[in-house]
């Protein structure tokens, strides 16, 4: 696997060329070692002069990514994290509190089998903090959004779109459409779409079926630029493109038939974790979180 450092300094754009955006995959080493993650860090400055200031973090254990987006144009500086995960709790609110923020929602994809959710020690450590999950998913949280809905935070906002196959609840995540809005859109694909690759159909309400035509649907109708930010990575990539998957997954980029046995031959073992992670999930990661524990991640 490539392991990487972070970098820190987030890069701020000129403002007189609006439409850009940094490519996530420079990174330097760093003074965050003990993290032992790979991150990267980027401003993106809308073509109405809003600047989005985005983290992409990494959680080695179970491979995953926690996405930090901020308004960072508003006086507030209201943030969003997606899929955060709680080994990682005390980095990702050490990031907020360092940068300015204010945590408005800790969002989840999806319902995540392989690690527990950091939504809910979030919400312990920072009360007003919502919680956020799709209502298919059938999971406890403060706000259960629907396909369509917006999240704001700021002038900015993520947009809703159904993507279920690799759980019934699976939500994708997608960047305004607008001039106020970063340019290209990204797209928080969860475990739907993965970097040629994509979420296994096995357990929890999966369907290949379904999957395929999520994808397809939902993903592969946006821009050709957006940028596919997934909820994991087991191969060192960091980032990818709506085009490049829809050219390059070995899997999404067959026809159903094709795709429908790819994934039926996997043959991966079930995550280690599954029988505490997805029930945990089910409560925003509180079953068996003890004080002992809150007060062992607090500094
Ligand atoms: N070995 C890991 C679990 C790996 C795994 O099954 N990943 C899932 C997403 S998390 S449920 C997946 O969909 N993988 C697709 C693939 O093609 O690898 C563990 O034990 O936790």
């Amino acid at each position: 696997m490539l392991r990487i450092g972070c970098a820190r300094a987030p890069v701020y754009w000129p403002s007189s060329k609006p439409l850009r955006c940094l490519a996530l995959s420079a990174v330097t080493p760093n003074s965050r070692a003990k993290w032992n993650v790979r991150s990267s860090t980027a401003d993106y400055t809308t073509s109405g002069g809003g600047k989005l200031l985005f983290h992409q973090l990494f959680e080695e254990e179970s491979y995953t990514y926690t996405y930090l987006l901020a308004d960072a144009s508003h006086p507030e500086k209201p943030a969003v994290l997606i899929d955060p995960v709680d080994r990682t709790v005390e980095r990702d609110l050490k990031l907020v509190k360092e940068l300015g923020l204010k945590l408005i929602y800790a969002m989840n994809t999806h319902v995540h089998a392989d690690h527990v959710t950091g939504t809910g020690l979030i919400k312990m450590k920072a009360p007003s903090v919502k919680s956020v999950i799709s209502s298919a998913s059938n999971a406890k949280a403060d706000r259960l959004i629907k396909a369509g809905e917006k999240i704001i935070f700021g002038n900015l906002f993520l947009e809703v779109r159904a993507t279920p196959g690799h759980t019934s609840g699976c939500v994708t995540y997608v960047s305004g459409d607008g001039p106020c809005q970063p340019q290209p859109r990204m797209a928080f694909t969860g475990d739907a779409l993965l970097i040629r690759g994509c979420g296994r159909t096995d357990f929890q309400g999966g369907s290949s079926s379904q999957l395929y035509h999520s994808v397809h649907s939902q993903i592969f109708t946006l821009p050709k630029e957006t940028l596919v930010y997934p909820a994991h990575d087991y191969k060192g990539f960091s980032v990818s493109t709506v085009e490049e998957e829809m050219l390059y997954n070995p899997r999404l980029s067959k026809d159903e038939e094709t795709f429908k046995n790819i994934m039926e031959n996997l043959g991966l073992p079930y995550p280690k974790k599954i029988d505490v992670a997805v029930p945990s999930n089910m409560v925003c990661g509180l079953q068996d979180i003890s004080l002992k524990t809150v007060q062992a991640t607090s500094n």
